[in-house]
């Protein structure tokens, strides 16, 4: 196996919404993201940090992620992941012009996951120098540790836990039993980092896993009064909390989740802690959280849902 570990951190994340509206109302008014123009005319364009766009949702139906973006430091470490990819047997497409042009990177990759995900990797994205306006002068946590963390959903979830690990990298950063044996086997929610944050990624075993492709998405800010002040606003603008505010037992951050247009949530957190990976070792948490994270008013996640016909 290769694990060459050269995936950086949590670069982007693109989704597609039939209602950008109220995706908008969420990401800007709710939550404090600088809304950009972007290369598609009626896209949403989420601005956090000095990269143009982060987050971006794009219109169009189904509700779903797009793609899932990690980042490389180079093209040497882009065309290694390639190389370990195509040792493994999957299928990778070189960016067109077009994708390049569309994600404001120099290059990148495109592949599918064990679970369906649609997943790129890219490196040297552009800048934008321009001041990051936010919402309530807050600063979202990004740099080294990347844009947070992606929760998604896998029907072969110890397939993908070994594609991330030994394919890709990963490292394993614990996980939490989550329900009970069946036929043997137990569940987990498994966690795992590729830089100082505890987790970029986390798996979960869901039965319609690649039809929306995420549970939630994780943002950080650096600021508490920021993450009560985006609460007020998801209270105000009836949006449904998936969870209330609470701290996990792993990554210490104090979060809530918000119910996002498709079926999944953003958790939106403050003070999650930094591992050091030269002491680290895996641990398993047997509960999510210290207090708070009440997720009994959450609406059901459509990955666990039988999609629509
Ligand atoms: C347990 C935990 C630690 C750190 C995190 O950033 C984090 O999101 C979680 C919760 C993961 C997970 C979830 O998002 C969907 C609903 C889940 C399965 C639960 O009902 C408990 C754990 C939850
Ligand atoms: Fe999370």
């Amino acid at each position: 196996m290769t694990n060459t570990r050269h995936i950086k951190s949590l670069g982007y994340l693109r989704m597609q919404s039939q209602d950008i509206p109220r995706w908008r109302e969420l990401a800007v008014d709710t939550l404090g993201f600088q809304e950009v123009a972007g290369p598609v005319a009626d896209g949403l364009y989420l601005r956090m940090d000095e990269r143009p766009a982060r987050l971006v949702v794009l219109p169009g139906g189904p509700d779903r992620v797009l793609s899932i973006g990690w980042e490389v430091r180079d093209h040497i470490a882009l065309a290694a992941v390639g190389r370990d990819l195509e040792a493994a047997g999957v299928a990778v497409k070189p960016f067109t012009d077009e994708e390049k042009a569309d994600r404001r990177v120099e290059d990148g990759i495109a592949f599918t996951d064990p679970g369906g995900i649609d997943t790129e990797i890219f490196f040297a994205p552009e800048l934008d120098h321009s001041p990051v306006r936010t919402g309530f002068a807050q600063k979202f946590v990004t740099g080294q540790q990347g844009l947070g963390h992606v929760v998604i959903p896998s029907t072969v979830p110890e397939e993908t836990y070994a594609f991330y690990t030994e394919v890709l990298g990963f490292l394993p950063r614990g996980a939490m039993k989550a329900g009970p044996p069946i036929d043997g086997y137990q569940p987990r929610v498994r966690f795992l980092g590729v830089n100082e944050r505890h987790h970029s990624l986390a798996l979960i075993g869901a039965p319609h896993g690649e039809a929306p492709g995420l549970i939630h998405f994780m943002v950080e800010v650096d600021s508490l009064d920021a993450v009560g002040r985006a609460l007020d606003q998801v209270n105000q603008r009836g949006f449904s909390i998936s969870s209330t505010l609470g701290r996990h037992t792993n990554d210490k951050m104090v979060s809530f989740y918000v119910r996002a247009p498709g079926g999944w949530d953003v958790e939106y957190g403050y003070e999650g802690m930094r591992v050091d990976e030269s002491h680290y070792t895996a641990e398993e948490i047997t509960a999510d959280s210290y207090w708070g994270h009440d997720w009994s008013g959450a609406e059901p996640l459509a990955a666990f849902v039988p999609p629509q016909q």
